[in-house]
């Protein structure tokens, strides 16, 4: 038995480093991350049973809605190794719950170079998925220990032995040591909290060098101000002390530190290995980067870590406050989200159709969709997102380059070249799904990289894919041409030369530049025609007659007429019931706020995103399913 700790021992900054374990769950979407984790919390006893509730530490609204992690989170939970000759010995453990889904990427890799283990988790009823891979790819270029996990063997459709296997051919390794746990009963997660104790290696460091610590998140808080999230790498970092960013140089002042345990809880200091928080009272929002380095003023470390890589958007699309007053909250409520994203980006940009607002850059649609949502909800703004698309790069005859993020900049010049991003995709599919999905590919202008089996029925494709090929609804597409079974991954690799041009689309004769697409010159004509057929339903009948152009520069391909009628809300008010008539007068006027003119035409906001969705128009394109 070891010997008996003193209370204090495992305060916040009196922690011996040996005793820490930093680990990070990693899982393809839907595996049952926050599950496990939920049970980690009361198992631990960090969160009194009473409190429990299921997701506990998706925080947002648009989290739990959507049943999806988003942001990382980072709780302390003390352990004690319950058995094995190991019994008794106590535990700090740092778990960091990530999101899974591709287009949050960049969190998972900016969470798990807080770790020193990975808990790789894997649904025994549906075995290794994209994600699974992805991710481990991840944890493996972070040095990270791997502990394989099979979880939900309560599923009866559970085949936990044989995707033990699977997990044992991917990471080597015998089968045996996949540990099996129900995140929903809680069976095995005793065992796993034991297994992270001993399999995981703890932080090293110099607690005798100058405080360095690694920000990994930053989250604006309208209570407190900006809140770091830092891992400690060297040396100490107390209440007391006044801190500096590395990158600018800026001290501050500190007004509070503590750890998430899972609410935050006050601190005198945190030492080595450590996971905490630090609140300066900065409101500045870009004061506090991610990826920057963390020292204290009085005694500077030399060096910064290492940062992580910038992340990149890579779909670009313009919001536009409905109401044109809104623009300057817009750019606060923007100031405030990047510092809890940094990989959304922005400036401002003006339409002819839509007056002032931003182009902003995003990692993917669902990034796109939260985005919004958030600033919609927590900002209270009503927004027009116009039709998302990559960035290309145009070069001019005269050998002049222009990066274009907005269709609407399209050179009208002659061009030389035209360069569109291109992603690597992987997609694992059952066997019998191949053919559809290599159909799918092909119709996306794929090239098949190679193709292999992982499993006697489970099949991995490697594609290079044009991304503007999957930002609307590939996803879509190959769920259902795989009844749900393939999954996909793809990150970006480079840009290729394309044939491309740029279609627009003219209302009662004017070009709408929110409507301006550049696309595949084969494809142009179809788009065209799509479009124009579903902007006829899109938008209302108006007072006159409208008609809907698809143009190549003065070239029109595709025409449209939606016929003039208003739309009379009293028709079926027979009679004279005055107060009747009125409400639906003004509920009529409500609706037409979210419509914007667009010369003469109103435009509803939900043809701006809908209409180039080949779907049912609902902008769930990005969906997790
Ligand atoms: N039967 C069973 N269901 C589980 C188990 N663990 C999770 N689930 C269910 O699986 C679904 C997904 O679980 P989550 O914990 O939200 O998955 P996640 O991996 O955190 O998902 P993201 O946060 O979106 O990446 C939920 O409906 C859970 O109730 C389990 O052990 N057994």
């Amino acid at each position: 038995m070891p010997p008996k700790l003193d209370p204090g021992a495992n305060a916040p900054g009196a922690t011996d480093p040996g005793r820490i374990r930093n680990f990070g769950i990693i899982a393809h979407i839907d595996h049952g991350k926050s599950t496990l984790a939920d049970r980690m919390l009361q198992l631990t006893g960090v969160v009194d049973p009473r409190q429990m509730r299921a997701q506990y530490l998706d925080r947002m609204d648009i989290e739990r809605e959507r049943g999806i992690t988003i942001k990382s989170q980072a709780v302390r939970m003390p352990w004690t190794i319950r058995e094995g000759e190991r019994a008794g010995e106590q535990a700090v453990l740092n778990m960091i719950d990530t999101p899974g889904h591709v287009d949050f990427t960049y969190e998972v890799s900016r969470s798990l170079a807080a770790c020193e283990g990975a808990v790789l988790l894997v649904d025994a009823a549906q075995g290794i998925e994209a994600q699974t891979l992805a991710n481990l790819y991840l944890a493996l270029e972070n040095d990270l220990r791997i502990i394989p996990v099979l979880n939900k063997i309560d599923l009866p459709a559970a085949q936990p032995e044989k995707y033990a296997e699977e997990l044992a051919h991917l990471i080597g390794g015998d089968p045996a040591d996949c540990i099996r746990v129900s995140g929903k009963t809680g069976e095995g997660v005793p065992y796993l909290l034991d297994e992270i104790v001993r399999q995981f290696i703890p932080p090293v460091g110099e607690a005798e060098a100058p405080a360095r610590a690694m920000i990994f998140d930053s989250v604006y808080d309208v209570y407190r101000g900006v809140v770091t999230y830092v891992r400690v790498i060297d040396g100490r970092i107390s209440a007391r002390d006044r801190i500096k960013m590395m990158s600018t140089g800026a001290v501050h002042e500190l007004l509070e530190i503590g750890v998430i345990s899972p609410e935050m809880v006050k601190a005198e200091a945190l030492g080595v290995g450590e996971v905490g928080y630090l609140i300066t009272g900065v409101k500045d929002v870009r004061q506090s980067r991610v990826g920057d380095t963390v020292t204290i003023n009085s005694r500077p470390a030399a060096e910064a870590l290492g940062g992580y890589k910038d992340p990149k958007p890579m779909v670009y699309s313009g919001l536009y406050p409905i109401d044109g007053s809104d623009y300057p909250n817009l750019r606060e409520a923007l100031d405030k989200l990047k510092l809890n994203d940094a990989a959304l980006d922005y400036e401002p940009e003006t339409s002819g159709a839509l007056g002032f607002g931003f182009r902003c850059g995003f990692l993917g649609l669902l990034h796109l969709e939260i985005i919004r949502e958030r600033l919609e909800r927590e900002y209270n703004l009503d927004l027009i997102s116009t039709a998302p698309n990559v960035v290309y790069r145009a070069i001019q005859d005269d050998g002049e380059e222009i990066v274009v993020t907005n269709p609407s900049e399209y050179p009208t010049g002659k061009i030389a070249e035209v360069y569109e991003p291109v992603v690597r995709a992987t997609v694992l599919t059952p066997n019998d799904y191949v053919g559809a999905v290599m159909e799918l590919c092909q119709g996306r202008r794929g090239s098949l990289l190679g193709m292999d089996y992982l499993s006697a029925d489970r099949v991995e494709l490697r594609y290079t894919l044009p991304l503007a090929e999957i930002i609307y609804d590939f996803f879509d597409q190959l769920k259902s041409r795989t009844k749900g079974y393939a999954s996909l991954d793809y990150e970006p690799s480079g840009e290729q030369a394309s044939d491309l041009v740029k279609v627009d689309i003219l209302l009662h004769g004017e070009p709408v530049d929110a409507f301006s697409a550049i696309v595949h010159k084969d494809k142009a004509y179809n788009y065209g025609v799509t479009i124009a057929a579903k902007l006829r339903t899109l938008i209302p009948r108006q007072q006159f007659e409208v008609p809907i152009q698809a143009a190549i520069g003065s070239r029109v391909i595709a025409r449209e007429t939606i016929r003039a009628i208003r739309k009379d809300v009293l028709a079926k008010c027979y009679g004279g019931d005055i107060s009747r008539k009125r409400k639906l007068l003004e509920k009529q006027k409500e609706g037409k706020k979210r419509m914007k003119m667009v010369g003469r035409v109103e435009v509803p906001q939900e043809a701006f995103i809908a209409a180039l969705s080949s779907d049912s128009g609902d902008g769930k394109a990005a969906g997790k399913k």
